[in-house]
């Protein structure tokens, strides 16, 4: 079964909305420079009001490791996102750091798929899952831009649990699945009326795009 996670949440009615509908995972940015930046006192509140099911994950980009778990710990999150420029080393510090927070916390490397990208460097991560996202110049995420899924694909292999991301929509996010097989999809900005205000009607018609092709649409 794929399981889905909806980025960017900002405020309570789409995250239980977002819970309501069928996602499994929900993501808050703490990207400072982000439009779907969140403050953690925020998260913290919309955290706690989502049934247990539901992944809390926080999004971090290129963040100081002892501000990461003081917002883990603040947002009472279950996993953390890391979706900048952060190294192996870096990787493996935090996880070190990982025991402080008294709780199992998952560990999300994203790697960009551009030019430059290679299946080789995920075997440098010490990462629970591995989330494969489109690069751009323009945007560390979040930017609705896809990238070659065969590449996705073809690194399925060297992952444990895969995240696939990147301009993923209500209309593509099944031939997604089809090509790549992942564990995980990711969708934000397709799903928005405004950047960090999700869109009811895309919301619903995503989860049912992903139901559908797995062959057990249920009512949402
Ligand atoms: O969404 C953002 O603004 C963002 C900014 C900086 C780093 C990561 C960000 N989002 C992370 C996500 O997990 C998005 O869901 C992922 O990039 C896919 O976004 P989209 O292509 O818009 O579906």
């Amino acid at each position: 079964m794929v399981r889905i996670k909806i980025c960017g949440i900002t405020n309570i009615d789409d995250a239980l909305a977002a819970a309501r509908i069928g996602a499994d995972a929900i993501g808050f940015n703490f990207y400072p420079k982000s439009p779907r930046y969140i403050e953690p006192e925020e998260a913290q509140r919309i955290a706690q009001a989502l049934p247990d099911r539901v992944l809390r994950v926080g999004v971090f980009v290129n963040e100081d490791i002892a501000r990461v778990w003081e917002i883990v710990s603040e947002a009472r999150l279950q996993a953390v996102q890391l979706h900048g420029d952060e190294t192996p080393e870096y990787c493996a510090a935090l996880r070190v750091n990982s025991s402080d927070s008294g709780r199992p916390v998952k560990l999300i490397k994203a790697l960009r798929v551009g030019d430059g990208f290679h299946p080789d460097q995920i075997a440098h991560y010490r990462a629970d899952a591995i989330l494969l996202d489109a690069a751009s110049p323009e945007a560390y995420g979040g930017t609705g831009r896809s990238f070659d899924w065969d590449v996705a694909r073809r690194a399925k292999r060297f992952v444990r649990e895969l995240f696939l991301a990147g301009g993923l929509t209500p209309a593509s996010v099944g031939r997604a699945i089809a090509q790549v097989q992942p564990d995980w999809v990711d969708v934000c900005s397709s799903l928005e009326s405004a950047p960090g205000k999700k869109d009811r009607q895309a919301l619903e018609a995503f989860v049912r795009a992903v139901r559908m092709v797995e062959g057990r649409e249920r009512l949402i």
